[in-house]
């Protein structure tokens, strides 16, 4: 039902071969289905249940899979924030309603069926801290072994809890994510162990229904614009290659333009896009409050890069500073809560707005990828303490000025 090709020269591989880069010539690999022998409409899609698996004949997935009912994440209409931007129809589609609490569960239920699928024995990842959150998850649920090299001493606390609490054998390494990433690719090649980061391809079948879910949700509507943080640069990539796949399918007449959100002190999609180069330029020592896309290296540039200049996208960058304001504009005039990653979406449209790049009459999707517990400390710094209080109600009424 569907190959591997790479992305660069076309090779083909089975879809039992455990591989993530083609052999002949390194560049990442993507799953192809015969979209020809594809037998669904949107309208049988429609009878069942959101979620990932609502769309299981566009994933790799054969038997039934390893899930905790993923997906099927609210899509909220930004009604406060979107007037104060000018914009009607601003919508944030909240992946912190995912079991573990990110996007990644879209890409784990997946990428973890198909490790025993495949046969596989163990798995691991390198992580900003959501990736290993996910994978213990899903790790536990399937009753596999789960190995996860984080970046010592920036990792957010909810996302190392989960990782220990779930079952993970934890590794902090003393360096960044990219050269984790480095270290757990040579680990998995050697051992045997299957790979779950986003050189995946599998993971990122599941990541894509986040696209096919907003467009249910918009009851068949192409957004113009899907706005996602970028890291490693796979959810984007994801997304796209998704829609991709509808239009053939005759499902879409068009793509958004599919704009990719950086932190200021890790931007180097960013760069490559505005100075229109062939390639993203690592930077070696990125640096943001927003950890979970603290990422010099995106190992899916090559996609990334595709995906946005292809839908006649862009890419910026915000600052810290903007980013925790989206962060707390989000949590009090909306009542979402995001860890700050996933505010840089929001926090992307209000720059491009200001700045004249999107038009205020645009219909504006952002993706808000993790919740809000999931980094207390950020959230805890930025907030004044609890007022302590005697237990009498007079000391209630002097603590409320009443
Ligand atoms: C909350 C959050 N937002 C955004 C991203 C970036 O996603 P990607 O690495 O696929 O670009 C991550 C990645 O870890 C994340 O955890």
């Amino acid at each position: 039902m569907f190959d591997l090709v790479c992305i660069g020269c076309g090779a083909t591989y089975r879809s039992d071969a455990v591989i993530y880069s083609c052999s002949k010539c390194g560049h990442l690999l993507e799953v192809r289905y015969d979209l020809a022998n594809i037998n669904i409409t949107r309208k049988e899609w429609q009878k069942r249940p959101l979620s990932v698996w609502r769309y299981h004949e566009l994933l790799p997935v054969s038997g039934s899979p390893v899930t905790l009912h993923e997906g099927g994440t609210p899509l909220y209409h930004l009604k406060r924030i979107g007037e104060e931007l000018g914009i009607k129809e601003l919508y944030a589609k909240h992946e912190g309603m995912n079991p573990s609490g990110s996007f990644k569960d879209r890409g784990m239920t997946v990428g973890v069926s198909m490790a025993l699928q495949l046969g596989m024995k163990s798995v691991a990842c390198a992580s900003t801290g959501n990736t290993s959150a996910s994978l213990a998850v899903y790790g536990a649920k399937a009753g596999i072994p789960v190995i996860v090299l984080l970046p010592s001493g920036k990792v957010a606390l909810g996302k190392v809890a989960q990782a220990l609490m779930h079952g993970a054998k934890v590794i902090s390494i003393h360096g960044n994510f990219d050269r984790a990433l480095e270290m757990v690719r040579d680990l998995c090649e050697k051992k045997g162990i299957y790979l779950l980061n986003s050189v995946n391809p599998y993971r990122l079948e599941g990541q894509k229904t986040i696209g096919f879910e907003t467009i249910d949700q918009l009851d068949g509507e192409v957004p113009d614009r899907m706005i996602l943080p970028v890291g490693n640069a796979g959810n984007i990539s994801a997304v796209y290659k998704g829609l991709i796949e509808l239009t053939e399918l005759g499902f879409v007449d068009h793509m958004p333009m599919m704009t990719g959100i950086q932190a200021e002190g890790s931007q180097p999609v960013v760069k490559a896009i505005k100075e229109n180069l062939p390639e993203v330029i690592p930077e070696a020592s990125p640096e943001t409050i927003a950890t979970a896309i603290r990422i010099g290296a995106p190992v899916n540039a090559e996609k990334v890069l595709n995906a946005i200049r292809m839908s006649k996208g862009t890419a910026d960058s915000v600052t810290d500073d903007e980013i925790l304001a989206m962060q707390r504009a989000l949590a009090q005039k909306e009542g979402i809560g995001v860890e700050p990653a996933s505010a840089a979406s929001v926090a992307g449209v209000k720059k491009l707005v200001e700045a004249g790049v999107i038009d205020r009459d645009e219909r504006i999707v952002c993706v808000v990828t993790g919740h809000l517990l999931k980094d207390p400390e950020t959230v805890i710094k930025q907030c004044a303490p609890p007022i302590e209080c005697e237990a009498t109600l007079e000391s209630l009424l002097a603590a409320l000025h009443l």
